[in-house]
Order: structure tokens, then C-alpha cells, then sequence
């Protein structure tokens, strides 16, 4: 029997630990905190992450890591992208030696510019084809209520990914596609929440649908360009980890960046929001990521400039607005 370790109880770790049950996949969760694991393992409930959710009794939790990854074949990470190095050190003793990697992840790391396959290679010292990548138009809140939804599954090995790819296709709820392009949709799925704070400041702002046709457009523009450079293939962004992410993202109440973004565009303070955000925003640290990234790769990214200054320079979103607003003219053709 497949056996999979999925690190992280919160929201979507537990949610892709359901999927992988309802395939057959004997799932353990590793969780920190011990009042989880023990509502997951007595109630089948996630009450803090999934509330009013009823989880599958195969589905088991633990604090212990090296009890998740006895005999595991899949190993899925789903904490937040700024603590992944130091959680992964803490687990490597424990990783079986031949158990694909996948993360769910959908930051770029501090400091490093790291994407979060990277972080994997360089803390458990495997190579790229150990690693695999999940990412896609994928809000919790609408799957954990069994609604559908499509997926990408990432890898440069062809068996690694469809072997993972069928053991999280579970129809009519959730289907996976491949793409063997790792960075295009790891790039997609950590940018598009920069672009979706953008979109929710906007909204706080009173701001309309041109508005966010326009940084939903010039977005995708962004990451495009950071794509390219980095040698992603500029398809990727024209499919569910790129525009569908994107879309899901930037229009949906659900999502914690656009809900961060559109409180921060009402006038409240970053302080304020950031207690006011129960769960990770991962655009709100990765910003400065994405932004350095592409400082380094000499890649032009006004929005996330601005997204920058308004998150953590304090600048009046009005502000950002007409900075946006009165940059040069130019030609709107593809990588420009
Ligand atoms: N929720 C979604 O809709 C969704 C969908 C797709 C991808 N993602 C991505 O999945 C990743 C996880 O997000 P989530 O929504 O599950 O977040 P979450 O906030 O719901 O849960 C985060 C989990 O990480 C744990 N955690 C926090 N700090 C930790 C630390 N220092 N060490 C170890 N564990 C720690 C928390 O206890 C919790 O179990 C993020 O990168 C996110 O972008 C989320
Ligand atoms: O709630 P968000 O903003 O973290 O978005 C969740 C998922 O990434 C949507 O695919």
C-alpha cells in the first residue's frame, strides 16, 4: 500500500491529506500542536484550519516526524514557506531514502530567493527529480466543502509525477494535471499571491473591475517576465498553476493575500491586519522575495514594487496608484 507523511495540519496540508485517503493512500499528518493531532485522531476534525469539516477516519495524525515518515513513499510539505528550511533539517534523519518529495508550498524564501523546491534539494540533499511541486487555482475553502477542482503536479521525473498525479486524481473532486516545468509553476503559484494583495488593496480602495482586469493583466505580464528569465516555459502561465491560480486568487473572497491586500486598502495598519490574519498570506514575506529576485535577474516589476512599499514601507495605496499610473507609456506586447 502507498503511504504518504504530510507535514502541516493547517488548511490545505490536512485538505491534501483527505484527498490522498479518498485515493487509498494510508496518509499520517504531521502536526506541532498536540490538541490538533488529537482532534484530527479522536474527532476527525481540524476545527482551528477546517471548521465544520468531517475528516476521513484513515486519516491519522501525529507530533511524532518519524512516525509520519516510517515507510512513507510520499513526503508533502505544507508549512508556511519561511520556516520550511528550519522544519526540514529538524526531519532529515527521518526521510526514507527513496520517498518523492512534494511540496504545496507557494512562497519564495527570504534572504536565499529560494523557490521552495530548491529549499528541498539543498536541506534533504536530493536531487531535482526527488522533488515534486503541487500548485493550481486550489482554495481550501471551497475543496474541504467538496467542490472540484483541477490541479498541477510539477516534477522533472515523468514516472515520480504520474505516479503522484494518480494517487491524488480523485474524481469528481480533485484532478491533477502534469507539467514536467517546476520553476513556471512553482514561479506561478508564489507570485500570483503578490499580485492578489495588489488586487486586494485595490478593492479596499473602492477601486473597480478595470482596475483589476489591469493588475490581474500587467500581473501576469510580471510573472511572465520572472518566468522567463529564470527559464521557465512561458506556457506554464497560460494554464492552471499561471492564469487559473491568478484568477482563482485574485477574485476570490477566500483568498488570505486578496482579504490582507483589501484590509490594508481599507486604511488599516499593517500591524492590525497582520492580527487580523488567522492563517498564512504567504505574498506578505514573499513579496520582498519576488522583488529581489527579480532585482537580480534585472526583471522589471512595478506592481510588486509597489505591493512592497505599501506592505511594508507604509505607503498610502492612493500613492501606489498614481505611481502605477504615470510611468512611462509603453507598447503592451508579450515580455514587455
Ligand atoms: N489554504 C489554501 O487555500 C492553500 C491552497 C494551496 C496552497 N497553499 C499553500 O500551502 C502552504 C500552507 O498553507 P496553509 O493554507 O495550509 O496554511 P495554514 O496557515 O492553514 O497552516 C499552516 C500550518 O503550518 C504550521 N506552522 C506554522 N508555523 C510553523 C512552524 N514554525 N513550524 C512548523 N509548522 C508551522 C501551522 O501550525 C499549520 O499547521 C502555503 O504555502 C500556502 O500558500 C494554501
Ligand atoms: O488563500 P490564499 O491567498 O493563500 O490562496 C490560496 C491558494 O493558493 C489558491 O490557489
Amino acid at each position: 500500500m502507498t503511504k504518504a507523511a504530510v507535514f502541516g495540519t493547517g488548511s490545505w496540508g490536512t485538505t491534501f491529506g483527505m484527498i490522498l485517503t479518498g485515493t487509498g493512500v494510508r496518509t499520517t499528518l504531521w502536526g506541532r500542536r498536540a490538541e490538533v493531532v488529537e482532534a484530527i485522531n479522536r474527532r476527525h476534525e481540524n476545527p482551528d484550519y477546517l471548521p465544520g469539516a468531517v475528516l476521513p477516519e484513515a486519516l491519522r495524525a501525529t507530533t511524532d516526524p518519524a512516525e509520519a515518515l516510517d515507510g512513507a513513499d510520499f513526503v508533502v510539505l505544507a508549512v508556511p514557506s519561511q520556516t520550511l528550511r528550519e522544519n526540514l533539517t529538524g526531519w532529515k534523519p527521518y526521510l526514507p531514502s527513496d520517498a518523492l518529495l512534494v511540496s504545496l508550498m507557494k512562497g519564495i524564501e527570504l534572504g536565499t530567493t529560494k523557490r521552495m523546491s530548491e529549499v528541498i534539494c539543498e536541506v534533504a540533499e536530493v536531487p531535482q527529480e526527488r522533488v515534486a511541486v503541487v500548485s493550481g487555482p486550489n482554495l481550501v475553502g471551497e475543496i474541504v466543502r467538496g467542490q472540484p477542482a483541477a490541479t498541477v503536479v510539477a516534477c522533472t521525473d515523468e514516472r515520480a509525477m504520474e505516479r503522484l498525479q494518480a494517487a491524488c486524481h480523485l474524481p469528481p473532486w480533485f484532478r491533477p494535471y502534469t507539467n514536467p516545468d517546476v520553476v513556471g509553476v512553482e514561479l506561478g503559484g508564489a507570485v500570483k499571491n503578490v499580485i492578489a494583495l495588489a488586487v486586494g488593496v485595490a478593492a479596499g480602495m473602492g477601486l473597480g473591475d478595470n482596475v483589476r482586469a489591469m493588475l490581474m493583466t500587467r500581473g501576469l505580464a510580471e510573472i511572465s517576465r520572472l518566468g522567463a528569465a529564470l527559464g521557465a516555459d512561458p506556457h506554464t502561465f497560460a494554464g492552471l498553476a499561471g492564469m487559473g491560480d491568478l484568477v482563482a486568487t485574485c477574485t476570490s473572497p477566500l483568498s488570505r493575500n486578496r482579504t490582507f491586500g483589501e484590509n490594508l486598502g481599507r486604511g488599516m495598519t499593517l500591524a492590525e491586519v497582520v492580527a487580523a490574519t488567522k492563517q498564512t498570506a504567504e505574498g506578505v514575506k514573499s513579496c520582498d522575495s519576488v522583488l529581489e529576485l527579480a532585482r537580480k535577474h534585472d526583471v522589471e516589476m512595478p506592481i510588486t514594487e509597489v505591493v512592497v512599499a505599501v506592505v511594508h514601507d507604509a505607503m498610502p495605496p492612493g500613492e501606489a496608484a498614481v505611481l502605477l499610473m504615470s510611468r512611462t507609456p509603453k507598447p503592451e506586447r508579450y515580455g514587455l
